[in-house]
């Protein structure tokens, strides 16, 4: 997270103001890099706590300047990057509820944080407190069975355990932990915001079934843990009203409300306007699927989140590492290095490329964790090489293959409506898409995500005002701008897809067997 961004909707859900402050260059003083810290372990990554609020009291002034008119503010709802954690010293709580509205929140704030340096999600420097938490409660999969992922290092229990253990006394010194998310909703609540489900299903302390707290994962984790952290709230909540402070300095409604923040890809996944059915498909350096997901089976690879805009459901998230990087490489080496004659190759050669699969991990992949180059005929005999159409059909079809395998693994059904959602640089490519939708048997839809997040959020604040009243969020944003039909699947490709997906997962599993230590 390198910037601080404001989007203003208005009734009919269109963008009337957009502003943003960015960390490096607007606020010099805290010497980040891309917003951040990286410490001399090279592992260890934090934020100054301190330069998100004075990037608030930035951009308010931005707005401000900008003759923004604080006083329409119906609700206001927000994301942050997921995992990282604030640390509020005892007594902070009084001075969030007491702002004076003559200073400014940065320096009102200056004594309110235990730690001052925030971990954030590019930290990994807790291997070893994950390996203590999956032991606690039986290894791996039981871990990720309570809380949707395995232990990962930038998971907020880790980090917590290892300020609990290298910084004792800030920890004892903490009055109450936050999420990024529910840090910022706090600001503008003057009050502790409680932590969304959503978000918190990143933390690797919440049971995503029951949503509460597991007791095991906090007793593992840190004492005390369940006060410092308060219970976890739907991502719906309206949390209250805004803080006087916004009244009065910047002339908001004192019936404004906030609505529960929550994490960045929960927010993506309400921009984008995923619905049941749905899944999106990024792809840009590396590829990542957001998934709407009715029954979660957890799976220790992938991440499960509980559902930022329906309580009743969950979203699954998995990433690769291998995804346009791959692709670039085979452009080159089979296209003479043009995705036009990458895209004449897939026009060219047949949907199922005669039985022919390949998988590339060129780099160690994150779903499934291996590397190598694996090429099967097709009666799942190895072989060395394919010809360059082959190559680059068995490339694209492998790696749609794969997602549509992992993501019915994690508990994904394609159902009547299903569209695929489709974004990231890669997205323009309209025979890449064409593999997608035969592969899915789906229609792949196409949008804008920039800022997906931020926009996410504005209609959640929209929803988080009708969904007392019990409207979902799909009807909330109805009128919102909508993703445009890029392709559609290719008669019987279902036919040829149905027997691959089968022999795919198979390979995998095998490939996996045979490398695995
Ligand atoms: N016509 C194209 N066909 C296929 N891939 C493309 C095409 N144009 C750009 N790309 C891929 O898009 C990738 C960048 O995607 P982008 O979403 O901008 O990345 P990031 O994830 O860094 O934001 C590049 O690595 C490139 O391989
Ligand atoms: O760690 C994850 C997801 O598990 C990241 O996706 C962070 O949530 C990214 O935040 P930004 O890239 O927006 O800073």
């Amino acid at each position: 997270m390198s910037l601080l961004k404001v989007i203003a909707i208005d009734g009919k859900l269109q963008v009337t103001h957009q502003s943003n402050v960015q960390f490096d260059n607007d606020l010099p003083e805290f010497r980040t890099q891309g917003g951040v810290h990286i410490h001399e372990d090279r592992v260890t990554v934090t934020s100054p706590v301190l330069m998100w609020v004075k990037a608030l009291d930035i951009l308010l002034e931005k707005m401000k300047s900008a003759g923004f008119d604080f006083s329409r503010v119906k609700a206001i709802s927000g994301s942050g990057q997921q995992h990282g954690s604030v640390y509020w010293k005892k007594g902070a709580r009084k001075s969030l509820q007491r702002l004076d509205p003559g200073r400014c929140l940065h320096g009102l704030l200056q004594d309110c944080f235990a730690v001052q340096e925030s971990p954030v999600w590019m930290d990994s420097s807790t291997a070893e407190h994950c390996k203590i938490l999956e032991c606690a409660v039986g290894g791996a999969q039981q871990l990720t069975d309570i809380t949707g992922s395995r232990a990962y290092e930038r998971f907020t229990a880790n980090q917590i355990a290892k300020i609990n253990q290298l910084q004792q006394d800030r920890y004892n010194e903490t009055e109450r932990i936050s999420l990024v998310s529910s840090f910022a909703a706090s600001l503008f609540l003057g009050d502790y915001a409680a932590i969304d489900y959503s978000d918190g299903s990143g933390m690797n302390l919440m049971d995503i079934f029951s949503k509460q707290w597991s007791d095991t994962c906090l007793k593992a984790t840190a004492p005390q843990l369940a006060d410092k952290l308060a219970n976890p709230t739907p991502s719906t909540t309206v949390l209250g009203s805004i803080s006087p402070y916004f009244v009065e300095r910047y002339g908001m409604p004192e019936d404004c409300k906030v609505v529960a923040f929550t994490g960045d890809n929960p927010g993506s996944l309400a921009g984008m306007r995923l619905r049941e059915g749905d899944i999106a498909v990024s792809l840009g350096t590396s590829d990542t699927v957001f998934l709407w997901i009715k029954e979660p089976r957890p799976m220790v690879e992938g991440h499960i989140f509980c559902n930022p805009v329906d309580c009743l459901s969950y979203m699954a998230l998995i990433c690769y590492k291998n995804g346009s990087l791959t692709r670039e490489r085979l452009r080159n080496e089979c296209a003479g290095g043009s995705w036009e004659d990458f895209s004449t190759a897939l026009r060219s050669s047949p949907i199922g490329n005669n039985g022919n699969i390949g998988i590339y991990f060129d780099a160690v992949e994150i779903t499934p964790s291996a590397v190598g180059i694996y090429r099967f005929d097709q009666h799942d005999r190895k072989v060395s090489a394919f010809t360059p159409e082959v190559e680059i059909r068995a490339l694209v079809e492998g790696q749609f293959l794969a997602k549509r395998v992992h993501a019915e693994k994690l508990g994904y059904r394609i159902i009547q409506g299903t569209r695929v959602l489709a974004t990231g640089g890669a997205s323009c490519n309209k025979d890449i898409l064409q593999v997608l939708s035969d592969v899915f048997s789906a229609p792949v839809f196409t949008i804008d995500v920039a800022n997906s997040a931020c926009l996410g959020c504005t209609y959640r604040a929209v929803h988080g005002l009708a969904a007392e009243m019990g409207m979902s969020f799909a009807e909330a944003v109805n009128e919102a701008p909508g993703a445009q039909l890029a392709v559609r699947p290719t008669p019987g490709a279902e036919k040829v897809y149905g027997p691959l997906l089968k022999r795919y997962a198979y390979l995998e599993e095998k490939i996996l067997k045979q490398t695995s230590p």
